[in-house]
């Protein structure tokens, strides 16, 4: 993209309406989204470009489903993340439906920085990645080798070499090459600015302050969904899906003394699989509900009734209708 004078409502990846306040001059503003494969450390990025957390992260794979924006504010522009699910090969509709996603996001934003994490070698999961992403001509590419911190400088610089090497077997041209921990914050910054660099000139597209524009039912959903991962098996969390029914001010409360209540569903695929997140006696469950609540609470800052309930939507994945229920 490389003017802001047009709507911005394309495959949902940008607001629709009205741009906000005034463009200073040499103000650029524009959208880039990280991508990798799972575990690359693309949600840990995001948060620590936007300094909050919005975007879950999990020590597990393949966490991040929804296309959650991360919006960095600066004096001299405005930058907006958009974090997609990783590019898999495909294996069931949810997992072609994300591809879509994926690459239809690709083509709309500005940048496309890929994650590279330095503590592991350049595989075939990067190359597909990259191959994949050589297909979209237009965008400007960037390449980040995250978790820094956890590699040698021997590392790092064998690391740099790869991706260079697999920018020029796959046609990808990287406008940059940047190596950054989130964890530390090493080159968090110096990444901001470059990433700033190659936005378009253009006015806030966004209020100030504003970090995110996922609806807050999103938000909760995606906490809950990260409570309930939390400690189960491996094969479990393509399984899990979260829906929140209801999401409303309790009536009659003073105004000091506001409660939220939240009805949330937590679909599995299996009855198997519903005992695991139940636990004994619901004693997981109940774990989960605290653990999503407190998550909740700390985000939106008002007291939370949390009522979650555990349902079997058999081999969702798979149904196009219960994934459209899902919001897939
Ligand atoms: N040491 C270290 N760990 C990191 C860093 N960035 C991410 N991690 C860890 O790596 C794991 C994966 O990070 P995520 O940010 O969830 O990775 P992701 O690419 O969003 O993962 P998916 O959603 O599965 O695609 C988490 O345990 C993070 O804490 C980093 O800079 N340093």
């Amino acid at each position: 993209m490389s003017e802001h004078d047009r709507d911005f409502d394309v495959s949902g990846v940008a607001p629709a309406g009205p741009v906000y306040g005034t463009r200073p001059e040499g103000f650029r503003s524009g959208f880039a989204s990280f991508v990798g494969r799972p575990n690359a450390g693309k949600s840990t990025l995001t948060n620590a470009l936007v300094g909050s957390k919005i975007v879950i992260t999990s020590s597990k794979p393949q966490t991040t489903r929804t296309v959650v924006r991360g919006i960095v504010h600066r004096a001299d522009g405005q930058l907006i993340l958009v974090d997609t699910p990783g590019l898999h090969r495909p294996r069931t509709l949810l997992g072609e439906r994300l591809n879509d996603l994926v690459t239809t996001t690709w083509a709309e934003v500005d940048v496309v920085a890929v994650c590279f994490p330095a503590n592991e070698k350049v595989g075939p999961g990067d190359r597909f990645i990259v191959n994949e992403l050589a297909k979209v001509r237009r965008t400007t590419k960037i390449a980040i080798a995250t978790k820094t911190d956890l590699a040698t400088p021997e590392q790092l610089a064998e690391h740099l070499v790869s991706i260079a090497e697999l920018g020029r077997e796959t046609d990808t041209e990287w406008a940059e090459i940047v190596p950054v921990s989130a964890v530390s914050g090493d080159q968090v910054q110096l990444l901001a600015d470059l990433l700033l660099a190659l936005m378009p000139e253009g006015p806030p597209l966004y209020p100030d302050g504003d970090l995110t524009d996922a609806p807050e039912e999103a938000i909760v959903a995606e906490f809950i969904r990260e409570a309930a991962l939390e400690g189960v098996r491996d094969e479990l969390p393509h399984s899990i899906a979260v829906l929140i029914e209801e999401m409303n001010p309790r009536e009659g409360r003073p105004a000091d003394k506001p409660l939220l209540d939240i009805h949330a569903n937590l679909y599995v695929e299996r009855d198997s699989q519903k005992g695991i997140i139940i636990g004994h006696k619901g004693s997981r469950l109940r774990d989960v509900g605290k653990a999503a609540r407190l998550q909740i609470e700390a985000f939106l800052g008002t007291p939370v009734y949390l009522d979650l309930h555990v349902k079997i939507a058999k081999d969702w994945q798979r149904d196009p209708r219960q994934l459209r229920k899902l919001g897939f």
